[in-house]
Formats: structure tokens, sequence, C-alpha cells
């Protein structure tokens, strides 16, 4: 089946000159919660408004739930969702009069659905736009992407002014959203929340992608520390050539290593040498993403 989203060769470059994309491949599978990470500047806006149609290639195409962007743009409009990084509605409109505003212009939205997304996210319909604080405004943009139960959502910075409480709602929504088979693109730069709600992660970085990998694998490569008590003396060279073994120093009877990736050849090397006691350290995903940048860039990800 075609892919939710597929971009070939993407390129933008702006007027100015400044490259914002440098000829994309991204491949979205249908049911997947995909994220999409980067730090500032990396293009991820840049690549939702060519995906969504409200900006123009200056190379290569994209693919929307099979269709080819620009060729049929009313028909995909209707089956995607889309959460702008800013968004804006109408402030002098009621949340209820803007979602039957925007009901009317997409037709085929039930008001059950609407309803039952106000409730779950506490938004009274009867107030005034212009009278939410900015948590709220954002609800209503996760309200209206997803009233018309579309088969792909797309969400820029979607839980900015979130509180915790509503960011798990906002997560079981987007596993829900894939369980029923559509599919959700998540942009982020906050590395916890793609890798709480995504099965896949794409990396941006300047425009290119630095990496596709699903979570699991990526938290196959997390970094585990290990302290490691030796009933007599640590078979140090034994610990130290064992794959993933990294940063090995010893203190007394006890070991103290980094691991990268399975524990097995490890745990094996050491077990006739007498394990007294092992402690490990819950890796970190925040350092494998790290692995893929310089270290002047270790401000990144939250
Ligand atoms: N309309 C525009 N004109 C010129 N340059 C632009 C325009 N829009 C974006 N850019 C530039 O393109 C690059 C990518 O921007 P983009 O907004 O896509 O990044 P981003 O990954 O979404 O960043 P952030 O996390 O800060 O939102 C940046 O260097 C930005 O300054």
């Amino acid at each position: 089946m075609d892919a939710a989203l597929q971009t070939t060769g993407l390129r933008k470059v702006f007027r100015g000159g400044h490259v914002a994309l440098r000829g994309l491949d991204l491949e979205v599978p249908r049911g997947s919660v995909f994220g999409y990470l980067g730090p500032n500047g990396a293009g991820k806006t840049t690549t939702i408004r060519l995906a969504t149609g409200l900006l123009r290639p200056t190379a290569g195409s994209v693919r929307v739930l099979g269709l080819e962007l620009g060729r049929d743009p009313d028909r995909i409009q209707e089956r995607i969702g889309y959460l702008p990084g800013r968004f804006v509605a109408y402030a002098d409109l009621t949340v209820s009069e803007y979602l039957t505003y925007l009901s009317s212009l997409r037709g085929s939205v039930e008001p059950a659905v609407v309803d039952r997304l106000l409730e779950r996210f506490e938004v009274d319909p009867g107030r005034r736009i212009a009278a939410l604080s900015h948590g709220n405004v954002q609800k209503v943009g996760i309200v209206q992407a997803f009233m018309h139960r579309p088969d792909l959502v797309v969400l820029d910075e979607p839980t900015t002014g979130l509180d915790p409480l509503m960011q798990q709602e906002f997560l079981a929504l987007l596993l829900e959203t894939a369980q029923r088979g559509g599919t959700v693109f998540l942009s982020s730069h906050v590395l916890s929340e793609v890798a709480a709600a995504a099965d896949t992660v794409a990396i941006l970085r300047e425009g290119a992608l630095v990496t596709t990998s699903t979570v699991t694998d990526l938290r196959s490569r997390m970094v585990r520390r290990w302290d490691l008590a030796f009933l007599d003396t640590v078979p140090t060279e034994l610990l130290r050539s064992a794959p993933g073994v990294e940063a090995l120093t010893v203190q007394g009877r006890v070991a103290h290593l980094t691991l990268v990736g399975p524990a097995d050849e490890l745990l094996r090397r050491a077990a006739p040498y007498g394990v007294e006691n092992v402690t490990t350290h819950e890796g970190d995903l925040t350092e494998v993403f790290l692995r893929f940048y310089d270290r002047e860039e270790q401000s990144w990800p939250a």
C-alpha cells in the first residue's frame, strides 16, 4: 500500500538563497506514529508546509495518501488534519462557533466526535477564543485537527502549552489514531515527547535526514551504566574487550562501565569470575540521539 506521506528529492530554497531542504526522501508508513525530530531551523516546519500544500517545492515531489500533492488538493484536504506550530483561530468566535464553521468547510464531521474531544480536553465550547489561555487555544487546535477523523494528521510542535495531564491525554489520542489505522506525523524538538508516542523517528539536521529508525532500535542502542562487583578480582581485560563495553574503570573489586546494546556477552564473560552484585543505571535516550550530533550541539534535544 502507498505510504501515508512520501517525499522524493524534496528541495526548498527560500528567496534570498537559503536552502531549507536539500533533497529530502521521506516515507511515512500508514498506521504509524512518525516522529520528526530536529533542532531549531533544521527544516521541520518547512517540510510540513510543503506536505500540506502551503508552500511550493523548489524541486521534488510530495505524495499524500497515495495522491500527488497539487493535483487533487480538495480530496487531500478532506483526509488530513493539520495543527500548525503557531495555531491561531478567530478570536471573536466562541469555540463552538469556530468548530462549527470549520466543520461546514470540511464536511463529514460528526458533532458527537467534536463533543467527545472537547470533553476529553476539557475545553468549554461556549467561551470566546479571545478569552482562552494559550494552552486552551492549543487544545482547540488539537480538536480541529482530529475532529474529522483524518487518515493523516500532521502536527507541528503540538504540545506547546499543554499541562502534563493534557499531554497524557494527547498521547493517548495519538495511539488511538494509529490503532484505528490513521497515521500521525509529529514534528518536535522535544525528544521525550516523540519517544513516548512514536514508533518510528526521523532526525533532520540542516535540511537533510540524519537517520530514520524505529524507537525500539534506538532504545536497544541506549547507553547503560553498569557496576559489576566481583567476589575476588575483576577480569579487567576480558570485560574491556566485550562488545559494547566503553569507559571501563575499576575500583577494588568493582568494575564501572557503560554498555551500548545487549548485555549477554558481557554477562557470559563475567559469570565464571563470580559476580557478587550487579547494579545498572537506566540509560538515556538523549545520549543515543546526541551520538548523531557534534559536541557543540549537546544542548539539544530536550
Ligand atoms: N519564509 C522563509 N524565508 C526564508 N527563510 C526561511 C523561511 N521559512 C523558514 N526559513 C529558514 O529555513 C530554515 C528551516 O526553517 P524551519 O522553520 O523549517 O525549521 P524548523 O526545523 O521547523 O525549526 P524550529 O524547531 O525552530 O521551528 C531556517 O533556517 C529558517 O530560517
